[in-house]
């Protein structure tokens, strides 16, 4: 990937120089204002050497599901290996802050970086759970606020589309190429690159989106439109017929061959060449000898079954007649359980009758609106489909279109912090904690356990009492197998101090973390809640804490 051409072309506009790492428009002004507001507010009651702990996490999984994928944290490392105000951004917020901000503080902005800031995360691409910390940031308190807007936008709709993507993927099975189509239908230019980007962790196997092949190194797929096939409506209208033979080099006319195979088809597949369309038909033609190696065409501009498959295996069998391999069809409409049975039927008796076994194996791709429960649906019916093109309801995350990650102060000069809420869900988990994940002696998590950082970490066969952190009497001794430490310290002294794994290695390791979840956290309907917990220690240091900040109303 060329980080250069990344920031030009994704928010060229906005780029300073030190910021070449990312999309350009991933920079310290990218933020709510009242961070800014905050900063100086702060800043005015001598605040700045306070040192707060903040936690990044969410309350809910999203789609009604039990687990959540999380991404988005290399992009977080690099927006602090790169944060500072550039001179433009300061006379900017010159302009832009109320009258009466005393020029120190815009000095003191100028020089601020992310360098005395410490980040542990868990690694992306693991699977993560409502309310324990994805992130934890320590330092100063000015620096580590004024990251809150950025750092959400980074991890929400990333850990968002890489979990919706990740329910796809295990929805159609391991054997079905699912390729991502979504960028003219995602949230704008940006939400459009995100989504081919997350949308490849969770599990796609490529997308139609060419800026995101370039940038992320994605692989780049991609069929035709209707447009190309109603762009003809007659053989007369083919300016070169003519394509060379692959083995022989000599040219010979593809639609002469497709014609003549067209005439047989009919008899073969019962359909009359009457009613099929001449302009598909020169469509197909044409585009098989600008790829003959790689003629996919789409097959339900007219009728699939009385145009569409009768033109294709017309034209792939003049292929094959010089010496090309069709690869196979899109459908776009109608009943695509019906349409793939239909049409790989169609295949199988070509493949027969014309001495063509590989076209038992043509790629049938379908398209439309598809999203988890089209999939679901047509697995019931019974389809032949081998690859789904999937746009609108991916990337725009149709079911649920937020995370709701938040971010919260949990500690300040070493003390701690409760945010209290009446609804018990919203109440924060204060004090700096750790993350541990216990499984069990197959392999599978158990359950996630938050402590103090102050409490020894569990260790492998000895008995932990793991609470629920608001209802008293859910708790179970858990005797784990393995104790996985959740968090790395992965931005610490102004350095990434992790290796951090390619895109390719995130996407395995998204796979890899789903396995050690059980198949009844992952199912579709009614998934069985995986439990969040906290060691007895924290517990009652929670609730203490939160007797004292609860005020004691009176009644008269
Ligand atoms: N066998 C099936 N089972 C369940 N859903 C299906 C099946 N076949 C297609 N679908 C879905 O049904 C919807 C059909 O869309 P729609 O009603 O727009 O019809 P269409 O086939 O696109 O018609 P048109 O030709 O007018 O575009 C799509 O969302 C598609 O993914
Ligand atoms: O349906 P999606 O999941 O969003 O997948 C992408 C869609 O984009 C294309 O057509 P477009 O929707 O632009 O036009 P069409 O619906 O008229 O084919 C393509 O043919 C798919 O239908
Ligand atoms: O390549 C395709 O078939 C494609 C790309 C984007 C949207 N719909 C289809
Ligand atoms: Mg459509």
């Amino acid at each position: 990937m060329n980080d250069r051409e990344l920031s030009c072309n994704a928010g060229g506009q906005f780029m300073d120089r030190g910021r070449m790492n990312q999309n350009g428009v991933v920079q310290p002004l990218l933020t709510d204002l009242y961070q800014i507001t905050m900063a100086y507010a702060y800043w005015k009651s001598d605040k700045i050497d306070d040192q707060a702990v903040f936690d990044l996490f969410f309350r809910n999984n999203p789609f009604h599901g039990e687990f959540t994928i999380f991404a988005g944290l290399e992009e977080c490392l690099k927006f602090l290996d790169s944060f500072h105000y550039s001179q433009s951004d300061i006379e900017y917020l010159k302009q832009t802050l109320p009258e009466g901000i005393e020029n120190e503080f815009f000095e003191y902005l100028g020089n601020l970086t992310a360098r005395e800031v410490t980040l542990y995360a868990i690694d992306e691409g693991t699977v993560a759970f409502p309310r324990v910390p994805i992130i934890k940031i320590e330092g100063p308190l000015i620096i580590v606020q004024i990251l809150e807007t950025t750092l959400l936008t980074l991890v929400n709709y990333a850990s968002l589309m890489a979990t919706n993507a990740a329910r796809y993927r295990m929805v159609a099975g391991k054997h079905v190429n699912l390729l991502e189509f979504g960028l003219r239908r995602a949230q704008g230019p940006d939400g459009g690159l995100s989504a081919s980007k997350y949308s490849y962790t969770g599990g796609f196997d490529g997308t139609s989106n060419v800026l995101a092949g370039k940038l992320f190194n994605i692989p780049v797929k991609g069929t035709h439109a209707h447009a190309y096939i109603t762009s003809f409506s007659s053989i007369g209208e083919l300016k070169t017929r003519l394509l060379k033979h692959k083995q022989t080099g000599v040219m010979e006319d593809l639609l002469e061959h497709a014609v003549r195979h067209r005439g047989m088809l009919s008899h073969v597949l019962d359909v009359s060449t009457e009613e099929s369309s001449e302009g598909e038909l020169a469509a197909m033609v044409s585009y098989a000898i600008a790829f003959p190696d790689g003629f996919m065409a789409l097959v339900d501009t007219y009728d699939v079954k009385r145009s569409g498959l009768l033109n294709f295996s017309a034209v792939a069998l003049a292929l094959n007649d010089l010496g090309y391999h069709a690869l196979g069809i899109r459908i776009d409409s109608g009943d695509l359980a019906y349409l793939s049975c239909l049409a790989r039927e169609t295949f199988e008796k070509v493949a027969e009758r014309f001495k063509v076994p590989w076209f038992n194996k043509l790629t049938i791709v379908a398209s439309n609106d598809i999203n988890e429960d089209t999939i679901l649906s047509l697995n019931e019916q019974g389809h032949k489909i081998d690859c789904f093109g999937i746009g609108t309801h991916l990337v725009t995350c149709q079911r649920q279109p937020a995370l709701g990650c938040v971010y919260k102060l949990v500690e300040i000069n070493g003390q701690p912090r409760i945010k209290l809420s009446q609804d018990v869900e919203k109440v924060t988990m204060p004090g700096n904690k750790n993350a541990y994940r216990l499984y069990s002696a197959d392999g599978h998590a158990l359950i996630d356990l938050l402590q103090k950082v102050s409490e020894p970490p569990p260790a492998v066969g000895q008995k932990v009492l793991c609470r629920h952190p608001f209802q008293e009497s859910k708790r179970a001794y858990v005797i784990p197998s393995h104790v996985e430490s959740l968090y790395k310290v992965y931005w610490k002294s102004g350095k990434i101090c992790q290796q951090l794994p390619t895109l390719e290695q995130v996407r395995e390791k998204v796979q890899i973390s789903l396995k050690t979840l059980r198949n009844d956290h992952k199912r579709t309907l009614n998934p069985t809640p995986y439990k969040v917990s906290v060691s007895d220690n924290l517990y009652n240091f929670i609730h203490d804490l939160w007797l004292q900040n609860a005020p004691i109303g009176e009644l008269s």
